[in-house]
């Protein structure tokens, strides 16, 4: 039996637009997935009490056949259990076994759908452990490869390095196209988190993103402008010049709304940190609903989140600078 887990994330900077090879800064936060592999003799059987399919808790065995003993629509079945299933493919690959069985344990403390990189944690930390219960020790490099592979295929076929390789490496990093990089020497950002209770689909809100930008080119040119927002961010990284960056953040969430992924909710937590004084707030992640990140070193954000109707929860997000890691 392996346990691994690996840590969530939230973008300063870059989401959606790094799809389209634009550079993104996703910083990894101290809140994570954990799972534990224990290899059986064949199939696979999956524990996941935190997905909850209109209120049901899912256990089932992934064997292709079977499925929930719930009353839901197959899509959001095969959505649910895409991640286990792809990311055992891998772990079965990396080990040249592509017969072994596995029982999955997942649990940990990332809401879901949320923007804070759930999806990515749990591929990285089942790869790191099916493959540890096989007697492999892959590379974080190449689990980060392998957790990419699978979000692009549970995403459709449009997804980004950015979450994956933030969660298999930890701290601050740099995603630009095939070009991942971990960033040194960023100290520990003052991020408060409002959560609205919700969340987007991943895969709808990239795909509609990459809908208006086929259909105008104003939206291509409001890609390519959250990459200059990146870039000119990255001259501020690493300094306590926060109001630059907050600044950035704002502008930031600004052409994110422009592209049709925010949402009310996200939108009236942005400005309640923003009326608090935070030095800036962005939404995190994919949108639609879920979480927003700002930057405020003082209580007064994380305070005004706390009575702001339609937020849910409110945190601080430390940075993780581990990475996946076996417990
Ligand atoms: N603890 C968990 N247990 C089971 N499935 C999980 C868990 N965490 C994440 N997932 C999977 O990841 C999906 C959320 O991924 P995604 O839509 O990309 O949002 P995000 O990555 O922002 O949390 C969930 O719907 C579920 O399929
Ligand atoms: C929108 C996107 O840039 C980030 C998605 O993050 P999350 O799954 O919402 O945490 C997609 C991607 O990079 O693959
Ligand atoms: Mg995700």
């Amino acid at each position: 039996m392996v346990t691994a887990s690996a840590p969530g994330k939230v973008y300063l900077f870059g989401e959606h637009a790094v799809v389209y090879g634009e550079p993104a800064v996703p910083c990894a936060i101290e809140r994570r997935v954990r799972v534990t592999a224990t290899e059986i003799d064949e199939g696979l059987r999956i524990h996941a009490n935190d997905l909850q399919l209109d209120g049901f808790t899912v256990e089932y065995t992934g064997d292709g056949e079977s499925r929930p003993d719930v009353d839901v629509a197959e899509p959001l079945v095969e959505a649910g259990m895409g991640y286990v299933n792809e990311a055992i493919a891998q772990a079965r690959d990396a080990a040249d076994a592509p017969d072994a069985g596995f029982e999955i344990f997942v649990e940990g403390d990332i809401p879901l759908g949320a923007g804070l990189g759930s999806s990515a944690a749990l591929v990285v930390a089942a790869i790191d452990a099916a493959t540890g219960e096989l007697g492999v020790d892959l590379a974080a490099e190449e689990i980060a490869d392998r957790a990419y592979q699978v979000e692009h295929a549970v995403q459709d076929g449009q997804a980004s390095r950015a979450d994956t390789f933030c969660s298999a490496m930890g701290g601050a990093v740099r995603v630009e196209g095939d070009d991942c990089r971990r960033l040194e020497g960023i100290d520990n950002l003052p991020f408060v988190i409002g959560y609205d209770g919700g969340a987007g689909d991943t895969g709808a809100l990239v795909a509609g993103v990459r809908d208006l930008r086929d259909e105008y080119g104003f939206a291509a040119d409001t890609v390519d402008a959250i990459g200059d927002v990146v870039r000119e961010g990255e001259s501020v990284l690493g300094t306590d010049d926060y109001e630059t960056l907050g600044e950035l953040m704002d502008f930031n969430h600004g052409l994110l709304s422009a592209l049709g992924v925010s949402s009310r909710s996200l939108d009236s937590m942005v400005w309640a940190a923003r009326d608090a004084d935070a030095h800036g707030a962005k939404l995190t992640g994919a949108g639609g609903g879920g979480c927003i990140v700002a930057l405020d070193e003082t209580d007064d954000a994380l305070t005004a989140l706390k009575y702001t109707p339609g937020c849910e929860d409110v945190f601080r997000a430390e940075l993780d600078t581990d990475g996946v890691r076996r417990e």
